[in-house]
């Protein structure tokens, strides 16, 4: 019944991003100018988890690349490598062989061969937010030939971490907003996958409708739900997928999901997050008081607070209330 379970993995970038057609074309309009010779615009992504922000950048810098010969694109977790050497490293791997970069060579070395670069080179940043040395970006834009495409949950996580001259050349950038998808929008991103994953006849609509409701506006949780899904059905020895076998898989995929999102933590964020598993509930105050105990080079409190909103944008921890008296606990 599965014939080509890679589609069902969430980094698979589909042959087409459906249902985003505004955002495509924005963002084609930012990048089209390199396709003449002139400078594209940078850009700003910013959305909820799971509503194609990754998938429609990847799928853009790849139609890019097919349309010019001399456009490099590359891109960049920022959450998995936050630091300046992993971010400059994954840079230059874009752009040739990096053998001889290691750890101790000068990081200067690294930026200064990144712009002696001749052809247009286009990256995403994804979860920029995650950046933890706010001074890289402003070196970036320095590079005349490199675009810049930012992907992030908020637009202020990004701008709080920069100074205000850097803050203005985002300002600038071209915004492309992503919102949850609606039900109907799923089904059809799903009976894609379906379709290019499974056999004809493994999922009726009454199924695909049960596993949008489930993700509720969120694309890697519906199929990631369907994938586990089909394991289910498969381990059962069914060529179809029946209801039974999505409510059994839900709990297990969440779980797949949450281990993911746990691993890609850093090591902060992990404390903190344990702080709440330890305590249970807790205020934003309380849990940076909690968590400078336990290191020796303590995060700031705004930091901290950004950690917080990462932890419940991948649905880790939840809060409930506003301002002070907002309190976070452990997502159930
Ligand atoms: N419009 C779409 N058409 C086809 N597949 C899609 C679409 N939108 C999202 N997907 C798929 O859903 C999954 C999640 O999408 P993506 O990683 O782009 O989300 P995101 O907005 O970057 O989320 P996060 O902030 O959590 O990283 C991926 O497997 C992606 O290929």
């Amino acid at each position: 019944m599965l014939h080509n379970a890679r589609v069902l993995d969430a980094d698979w970038v589909p042959n087409d991003v459906i249902h985003r057609n505004a955002e495509k074309n924005r963002l084609r309009n930012a990048l089209q100018p390199v396709l003449d010779g002139d400078q594209p615009q940078d850009v700003l992504v910013e959305g909820p988890s799971g509503a194609g922000k990754t998938c429609l950048a990847r799928y853009t810098s790849a139609k890019l690349e097919e349309q010019a010969l001399d456009v490099q694109t590359q891109y960049v977790d920022c959450w998995n490598h936050s630091n300046r050497y992993r971010v400059l490293l994954d840079l230059l791997e874009g752009i040739g062989p990096t053998h001889d970069i290691h750890r101790n060579t000068p990081q200067d070395e690294m930026l200064s061969r990144l712009e002696q670069i001749d052809d247009p080179y286009v990256v995403i940043l994804d979860e920029a937010d995650q950046l933890a040395d706010k001074d890289l970006l402003r070196e970036l834009w320095a590079i005349p030939q490199l675009t810049v495409i930012l992907i992030a949950n908020r637009e202020e996580d990004i701008l709080n971490a920069l100074d205000e001259r850097v803050r203005s050349r985002l300002r600038s950038a071209m915004r492309v907003r992503f919102d949850q998808y609606h039900h109907d929008e799923l089904v059809a991103i799903l009976q894609a996958r379906a379709e290019a994953a499974l056999t004809p006849e493994a999922i009726d609509e009454p199924q695909l409708d049960q596993l949008a409701d489930a993700a509720a506006g969120n694309a890697r949780d519906a199929i990631t739900f369907l994938r586990q899904a089909a394991q289910e059905a498969e381990w059962d020895g069914r060529e179809a997928i029946t209801s039974q076998h999505i409510r059994t898989a839900i709990p297990a995929a969440r779980d797949t999901l949450r281990q993911r999102s746990l691993d890609k933590l850093s090591e902060d964020q992990r404390l903190i997050y344990d702080v709440l598993l330890e305590h249970g509930s807790l205020m934003p105050k309380e849990i940076h008081d909690h968590y400078t105990t336990r290191v020796d080079d303590p995060k700031t409190k705004r930091t901290v607070r950004k950690y917080l909103r990462k932890l419940e944008h991948y649905n880790l921890i939840e809060s409930e209330g506003e301002g002070p008296s907002r309190r976070y606990t452990p997502a159930t």
